[in-house]
């Protein structure tokens, strides 16, 4: 534990669910392009007295996973962001598996794209469309950082493959090529044996561990991502990094405005921020909840006060079906919270 790492969001303080569910707004946003399979985003977000906050797991995960998420969201509108070390953080544009004919429409959505991530490993698509697809990044911006993310998509031997066929392009990184904290170790090693030198980033073995600090202990990643969402807020992430003892990216959940806020929140007070962050993904949503949306500009996100817009939130308004479900999980969450399970 380091000093320098403030209190994470009290159990103590936790608001009431009548707070909870009076402050909460559920909001279905278009995607532009279909990003993990979905083509639209539901979120809850909540008008806390701290500031606007995002509780917007993916509806796949359970109670268990998305309590961390309410933690982070409580931090956010109740409890405020730790103070910033710097006013301003670089941010990379994300490609998602998209054919390569449209990867020129996708960073077209970004004002400036110094630094790409490149999403790979996509179910249905072979490793062919995933060369095709970096190689036109690789076209379009000679000079920019190219990180790939396979979302653990691979074997270990499609890993090693497919990292012969892509390293060529220059990768900054490769993100959870593999499953598991065995598995990137097992595939670092046998990078290091071929002579291999893409460094491997882990990201569901954080996020999605019991112990987030595992895959480092384990030296089975060269940095790590952390996202203050599943981490159960800003303050958690700061110390999972200053424990780990490793390079972090800070990413992000297809966040909308508010929650990429929450991001940068965490970018803005790590002391040290060696690589751009996944703070973009409002450049992939066609409407958003905040009325000058959070994007970068020349590919970086300042601080600022984020809020969504009533009117916006009225008109994004999910139904009262969905609504119900989203305020019963927010609800869910809370207990588990509360109960300390
Ligand atoms: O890191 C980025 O560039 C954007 C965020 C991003 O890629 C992700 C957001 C949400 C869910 C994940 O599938 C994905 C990731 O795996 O990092
Ligand atoms: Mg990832």
């Amino acid at each position: 534990m380091t000093e320098t790492v403030p209190a994470a969001f009290p159990d103590a303080e936790i608001p009431s669910a009548e707070e909870l569910a009076a402050r909460a707004h559920v909001v279905v946003l278009p995607l532009k392009v279909r990003f993990r399979g979905v083509v639209e985003r539901e979120v809850l977000l909540l008008d806390g007295p701290a500031g606007w906050a995002e509780f917007a797991p993916f509806t796949e995960y359970g109670d268990a996973e998305a309590a961390a998420w309410l933690r982070g969201a409580l931090e956010a509108g109740w409890q405020g962001y730790p103070d910033p070390v710097r006013t301003h953080v670089p941010v990379n544009a994300t490609v998602p598996a998209v054919p390569a004919s449209q990867v020129g429409r996708v960073l077209a959505a970004y004002d400036a794209a110094h630094t790409v991530k490149v999403k790979v490993a996509e179910a249905g698509q072979a490793l062919a469309d995933d060369v095709a697809r970096v190689a036109e990044v690789r076209r379009l911006l000679p000079g920019a950082a190219l990180r790939i993310d396979a979302n653990a998509g691979w074997t270990l031997d499609e890993a090693l493959e497919a990292l012969e066929a892509l390293a060529p392009y220059g990768l900054q990184y490769a993100e959870q090529p593999v499953a598991g904290i065995g598995g990137l170790r097992r595939l670092r090693a046998e990078l290091a044996r071929r002579g291999l030198g893409v460094p491997i980033a882990a990201d569901e073995s954080v996020r999605k561990e019991s112990d987030p600090l595992a895959v480092a202990r384990a030296e089975a990643a060269d940095l790590i991502v952390v996202k203050a969402p599943p981490l159960g807020g800003v303050r958690r992430a700061l110390r999972i990094v200053a424990e780990a003892g490793l390079p972090a990216v800070v990413s992000s959940a297809l966040d909308t405005s508010v929650g990429t806020r929450t991001g940068a929140a965490l970018a803005a007070a790590l002391p040290e921020l060696p690589y751009a962050c996944g703070l973009g993904t409002v450049s992939l949503f066609a409407a958003d909840v905040a009325a000058e949306p959070y994007v970068a500009r020349d590919g970086r996100l300042d601080l600022r006060t984020v809020a969504a817009d009533p009117e916006l939130l009225e008109r994004h308004a999910a139904d009262p079906a969905r609504r119900h479900w989203w305020l019963e999980r927010l609800l869910r969450c809370r207990e588990l919270l509360v109960s300390g399970t």
